[in-house]
């Protein structure tokens, strides 16, 4: 089984290019199935659960071209099967998005209830009843989320809670619909307007992406488009971080730093530097100790809940107390256990955790929990005294493309190995 295997002490230092969002290309290839047309999309992370989606669409029907590692072209003439199969759903939360995508182009949807991290629980009664306001009738049988309709009808949706999710699958059903939806209490995150940009891009007219309202007059049919995903604010953040705990300096290029400016904020707060230009930030960690700060997660363009875990890491190396506060999921945590392999002191009481920071987090063997916190141990492991090793870094795949690789562009100790002798192997090349 692969695991990372880390030589912390080395602050990190360099440029690193980001990628494309994971979050907002699991929705896009759900949308590109709603046309008979080629979609060609670029800047497609190569990661597992944008793999996973891949295979699941191979799967019924599309067609699937990859022309080089971030390229692919799309077409869903011939989708046979409306049916998507378990085996790939349990693996990834946003394979949801095929309800959306399928229900607006063919008016029928049959898929499992999705699976994914285990954050917390991931539940999906606002997709649904957008569906059903929008004329669907939709039931659970064994676990499948079965939606019909003999037509979808434009209509007015408030959700509740604000949700990505839901906004994202509603949108793209609405789309398709006959006349007008207003969806009131919309997410705002950079991954909803990357869908609506992209559906747009098809012909769809989708307006207000972005704000709390989303005005949408249905089309009867979407085209091709050729679409660029954007940057993953979430890699970026993550390696803004790795520079923070390692009292680095590093740039995260190819980035949009409006989407970035909550990791900023904080950021500055526990005594960076951070310097913004067009398309790139730099972070350059104080020399000193981080300062501890508190952060509640929220949602765009509040701290988001992607990067509790990395900020997390950071306050258990900061001088005082800090508190955390999860307010989108309940189960964000986790990484915290395995923090105190490496001396971290916190306390979780319900959805806040509080903080005390330590001088120095020393090396251990350790598990992500799941995709970030598990990106959160490994900058543990870069910031900590002596050697860390990390199980179970298939959660870490999930989101993160050659992330060992482009660390290592940035002086870190870090291998992924799989065997005892490639460990060894590192061991005398660390000294
Ligand atoms: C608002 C927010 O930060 N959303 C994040 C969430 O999106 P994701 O789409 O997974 O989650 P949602 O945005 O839908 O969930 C937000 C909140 O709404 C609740 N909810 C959601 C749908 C529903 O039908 N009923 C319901 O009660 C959820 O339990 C959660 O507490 O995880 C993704 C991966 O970590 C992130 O990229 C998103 O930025
Ligand atoms: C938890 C995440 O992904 P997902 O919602 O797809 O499980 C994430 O991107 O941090």
């Amino acid at each position: 089984m692969e695991q990372y295997i880390i030589k912390g002490g080395t602050p990190l230092k360099g440029e690193v290019e980001i990628g494309g969002a994971k979050n907002a290309a699991l929705g896009i290839l759900a949308a590109a199935i709603m046309t008979d047309d080629t979609v060609i999309i670029e800047n497609l992370p190569d990661v597992a659960d944008v793999n996973i989606m891949i295979e699941a669409m191979s799967q019924i029907g599309v067609h699937i071209e990859k022309i080089d590692r971030h390229t692919i072209k799309i077409c869903g003439a011939d989708i046979g099967d409306v049916n998507i199969e378990y085996e790939y759903i349990k693996k990834i939360r946003a394979s949801y998005y095929f309800l959306g995508a399928l229900l607006g182009k063919y008016k029928k949807a049959e898929v499992p209830l999705p699976g994914g991290c285990n954050i917390g629980s991931r539940p999906i009664d606002l997709h649904l009843k957008g569906f059903k306001t929008l004329g669907a009738k939709v039931v659970i049988k064994s676990g499948v989320v079965c939606a019909s309709a003999s037509n979808l009808v434009g209509q007015h949706i408030f959700l509740d809670t604000v949700s990505v999710g839901a906004t994202i699958n509603i949108m793209m059903a609405a789309s398709m619909a006959e006349g007008r939806t207003v969806i009131e209490n919309c997410a705002k995150e950079p991954h909803v307007v990357d869908v609506a940009n992209f559906l747009n891009s098809m012909g769809a007219n989708i307006k207000g992406a972005g704000t709390d309202v989303i005005r949408i007059v249905g089309v009867p049919k979407l085209h091709g488009t050729e679409y660029s995903i954007i940057p993953d604010q979430i890699e970026a953040g993550t390696y803004m971080f790795a520079a923070a705990c390692t009292h680095g300096d590093v740039t995260v290029r190819n980035v949009i730093p409006k989407h970035l400016e909550a990791t900023v904020s904080k950021l500055l707060e526990i005594g960076c530097r951070v310097e913004q230009f067009d398309t790139a930030v730099r972070v350059i960690g104080p020399e000193g100790s981080l300062s501890a700060a508190n952060v509640k997660t929220l949602p765009y363009p509040g701290y988001p809940t992607d990067m509790q875990p990395q900020i997390g890491v950071a306050l258990s190396m900061a001088e005082g107390t800090s508190i955390v506060t999860e307010s989108i999921f309940e189960n964000r945590f986790k990484y915290l256990d395995e923090l105190a392999r490496m001396g971290g002191s916190a306390k979780v009481e319900g959805n806040a955790a509080i903080i005390t920071g330590v001088k120095h987090l020393t090396g251990a063997r350790m598990s992500a929990p799941d995709l970030r916190a598990g990106a959160a141990l490994v900058i543990a492991g870069l910031a900590a005294d002596g050697i860390t090793i990390i199980d179970d870094i298939v959660y870490i795949k999930r989101g993160y493309e050659d992330f060992d690789a482009k660390l290592r562009s940035l002086g870190a100790k870090i291998e992924c190995v799989c065997t005892e002798r490639e460990a060894r192997k590192f061991m005398l090349k660390v000294g």
